[in-house]
């Protein structure tokens, strides 16, 4: 088995966050763990209550995971707080070098806020430069960097300039663009882009921890960067696809998670 862990929120409706996480380990092969920072009552039209794990108890679950089964790749998700970004940043920075993902989530779909104000800094001063890669969509990469984007230029300052915070790469999303769903990763050495044609659907609650998770896990399976990010683009733009045609749910619907044999997309059912 090839173990990942996800360090993220619970979303009560199973879209997004590590319900989302799971889902997706699971659809590309790999064992998922959970160390959930965050209780949210959510569903696809809103989030109505948070509630933030306990730090202890966050730091509890990351040693009760690395005692016994360490992760082969891990990613963080809603972390909520300033304490509790912190206490994630102190577990992994002494617990050796495991590829991290980190997705700065910030705002749901629905537009509810998942992480408190002054956690921005602890996420540039700790997490962000242990991690392998970031993956900021367009307005949590304008809040990272400071500067406005407009188009896939401003994408590509952008992700120069959060390599100053210290990762070693970073992906901006393209998913907020009114252009085509087009992701720019910054690999510490060149740009590559990562093409799609922007589905039109509003079932896409959960793309940002699906592709987050789905990168891990592909490097967890021992793919290059670039490798990870060009499958967990495939695997997305499947799951959005058929999102478009299934839904569940009365507002932004969650994505759709397949299961992946070899070349050949399957539908769960
Ligand atoms: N309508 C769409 N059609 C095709 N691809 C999309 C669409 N919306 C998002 N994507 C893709 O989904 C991935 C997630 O991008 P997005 O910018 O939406 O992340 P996010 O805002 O963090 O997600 P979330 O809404 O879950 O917080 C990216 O690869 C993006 O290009
Ligand atoms: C718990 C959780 N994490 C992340 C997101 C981002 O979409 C969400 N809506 N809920």
């Amino acid at each position: 088995m090839i173990p990942v862990l996800t360090v993220a929120g619970s979303d009560s409706s199973g879209g997004a966050g590590i319900q989302a996480d799971l889902k997706t380990f699971a659809a590309l092969g790999t064992y998922g763990m959970s160390c959930i920072c965050a209780l949210t009552a959510q569903n696809t039209k809103g989030v109505t209550m948070v509630v933030n794990t306990p730090v202890d108890m966050v730091k509890a679950q990351l040693e009760a995971v690395f005692d016994d089964i360490p992760p082969r790749a891990v990613k963080t998700g809603m972390l909520s707080s300033a304490p509790i970004v912190e206490t994630v940043a102190d577990f992994l920075s002494s617990h050796g070098k495991v590829p991290l993902v980190v997705d700065p989530v910030m705002v749901a779909t629905s537009g509810a806020v998942l992480l408190e104000e002054e956690a921005i800094q602890s996420y540039k001063e700790k997490l962000i430069p242990l991690s392998t890669l970031i993956t900021p969509n367009i307005p949590e990469a304008e809040v990272l960097s400071g500067l406005s984007i407009q188009n896939e230029e401003d994408m590509k300052k952008a992700a120069l300039a959060l390599m100053d915070l210290g990762p070693s790469a970073v992906l901006v999303k393209g998913g907020h663009s009114v252009e085509d769903a087009r992701d720019i990763l910054y690999d510490g050495r060149e740009f590559h882009v990562f093409s799609g044609r922007r589905i039109s659907t509003e079932n896409t609650h959960g793309t940002g921890c699906t592709l987050s998770s789905a990168i891990a896990a592909s490097m967890a399976r021992g793919l290059s960067l670039t490798e990870a990010v060009g499958e967990a683009k495939k695997y997305m733009e499947g799951a959005i696809r058929r999102a478009a045609v299934d839904s569940v749910g009365h507002g932004h619907g969650p994505v759709h998670h397949f299961w992946f044999y070899g070349e050949n997309w399957g539908h769960m059912e």
